[in-house]
Formats: C-alpha cells, sequence, structure tokens
C-alpha cells in the first residue's frame, strides 16, 4: 500500500498534507504518534474510510477507489477505533459478518464458512461465549470479538486502529502475539495504530511516527524509538534500554516535575 501526495482534512482543519508513505508488504508496520497526531486519519485513508482531497492511494499497485467495495473488503479489513456495534446480534453473528465478502449470488455459505469462524472465535478465545448477544459482553470481550471478525475475513492486508484497547495486559500480550503469527503464518501485511510504545516496538517491524502534519521518523523499532524522536514526537523525556525480555526497545518515561500535555494539576 502507499499513499502519493495525499491531502488528508475534516471540514474546518487539514491533518495532513502533500503526505507520502509505503507500507512494505508481509511486514507489521506500527503507526505512532501523541494524541490528536493524525494515526487513525492515515488509517482511514488506507481503508478508504476517508477520502483524500488530493493525492492517491493505493492498494496492491492500483488507487483504492477505483475497487469496487466487495473487492476491497476481500483484500482489506480494517478494526476501526471505535466500531458501531450492531443491537441484538450475537457474537458468532458479528464475527460472520468477515465472510460477507466472500459470498455472493454465485457462492452462498459454505461449511469452510463457518470453520473460518469456529477458527476466529477460538484464536480470540471466544468459542464459549458464541452465543452471547454482542451488547452483553465486558470492553475487552467485545475488542476481541471485533478483531474475531477482522480474523474471519481472511483478507491478506489487516488494519488495526488501537486493537489492545480495553484489553488487560496479558490479553494485549496474547493479541498481538496472533496479529504476528497471522503475518509470519498467513503472510498478511499489518498496519496498526498503538499508544504503548514497548509494545509497538516488540511487535513491529517497522514503526512510523507521525505529528505536526508529517511523518517524523520512520525506520525499525531501535531508529525510531529513540529519546530525540519520543521528545519530538511526544514531549516525553523517556530512557530507551533494551528490553530484558525480547531485546527490543523498552521506553522508560522519566519521572515528571509538572505537566506538559496541556493537562493542568489541581491546585
Ligand atoms: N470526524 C472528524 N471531524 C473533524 N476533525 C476530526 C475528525 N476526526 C479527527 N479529527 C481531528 O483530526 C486530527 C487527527 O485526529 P486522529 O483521530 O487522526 O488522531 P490520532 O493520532 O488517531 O489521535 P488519538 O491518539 O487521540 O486517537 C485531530 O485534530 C482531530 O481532532
Amino acid at each position: 500500500m502507499e499513499v502519493r501526495d495525499i491531502t488528508l482534512s475534516y471540514e474546518r482543519s487539514v491533518v495532513f498534507e502533500g503526505l507520502h508513505l509505503s507500507i512494505e508488504a508481509g511486514k507489521v508496520t506500527t503507526l505512532i504518534g501523541a494524541n490528536g497526531s493524525g494515526k487513525s486519519t492515515l488509517l482511514k485513508a488506507f481503508g478508504r474510510i476517508l477520502m483524500p482531497s488530493t493525492g492517491t492511494v493505493y492498494l496492491d499497485g492500483r488507487p483504492v477507489r477505483e475497487y469496487a467495495t466487495r473487492e476491497v473488503a476481500r483484500r482489506l479489513a480494517i478494526l476501526p477505533q471505535k466500531p458501531l456495534t450492531p443491537s441484538a446480534t450475537s457474537v458468532r453473528d458479528l464475527v460472520s459478518r468477515g465472510r460477507h465478502p466472500h459470498q455472493s449470488l454465485l457462492k452462498s455459505w459454505t461449511s469452510s464458512d463457518a470453520e473460518v469462524i469456529d477458527a476466529a472465535l477460538a484464536a480470540t478465545g471466544l468459542s464459549d461465549l458464541a452465543a452471547r448477544d454482542v451488547g452483553s459482553l465486558s470492553g475487552g470481550q467485545l475488542q476481541r470479538a471485533w478483531v474475531a471478525l477482522v480474523l474471519a475475513q481472511e483478507s491478506p492486508t489487516i488494519l488495526l486502529d488501537e486493537p489492545t484497547t480495553f484489553l488487560d495486559l496479558s490479553h494485549q500480550l496474547d493479541l498481538l502475539e496472533l496479529v504476528r503469527s497471522i503475518n509470519r503464518e498467513r503472510g498478511a501485511t499489518v498496519v496498526m495504530v498503538l499508544h504503548d510504545l514497548s509494545l509497538a516496538g516488540r511487535y513491529s517491524d517497522r514503526l512510523v511516527a507521525v505529528g505536526r502534519g508529517r511523518v517524523l521518523a520512520d525506520g525499525t523499532p531501535w531508529e525510531v524509538l529513540t529519546p530525540e524522536i519520543l521528545r519530538s514526537a511526544f514531549d516525553l523525556d523517556a530512557l530507551v534500554v533494551p528490553d530484558p525480555s525480547s531485546g527490543t526497545p523498552l521506553v522508560v518515561p522519566a519521572v515528571r516535575a509538572e505537566t506538559t500535555s496541556g493537562f493542568a494539576l489541581l491546585p
């Protein structure tokens, strides 16, 4: 995937102008950056949820706007930051929506669709909750159900906006291990947004730091998670040391004497 010279904006604000970025196929790329820096906006452009006002987004070498919607959904799955949860729907029904792009007038539901859904439920630890209404799930269970839908879609490209939201640390690790196994075993291209920089460093081949309307840094976790770049992207003083468990960069924020991100301390 690639964006060439794109402008991404909302009614009153331009988030990116003249942005170029290409995503390597078969790799895990994570977008990092401060709140409001444009990570979700960029992911939405890759996922054809937001059209650029200038420039072009390419998917598999073709402008993404030229594909039929069903074709995009076969090639690319996106988990937005705040997906709209349907009412009166079981977990299994929600996950089965991932198979819709694979159905057509000529090809209806088959037993292999059911197998893919079972596998997606099992991979996200939801088999026992398959019959539950999605409205009754905890935040973390619901997040896993959305991830299961993305898995069931079996697309070669997966876009995940903060997929670890609501998950406890153990489930965060499980989810990121699952993402990495889909990347390694199915060769899927993954682009995600994560706020935990150490986990981003542990589970990504490449990090792209965005801020101030541009790409601030782009490279391997060790190239991007440096104290200088963390200061520039997050206004954060931090040490970066090798994670004793994985050898990847571990970001250790320095103790703060005062707030820097617009929060005001109570008097
Ligand atoms: N629907 C919208 N309408 C108007 N402005 C928007 C809309 N969505 C996002 N923005 C603005 O665009 C900018 C980038 O937002 P975006 O959600 O892409 O940031 P982000 O890096 O994903 O942030 P966060 O880490 O807080 O999720 C912000 O200033 C935000 O207020």
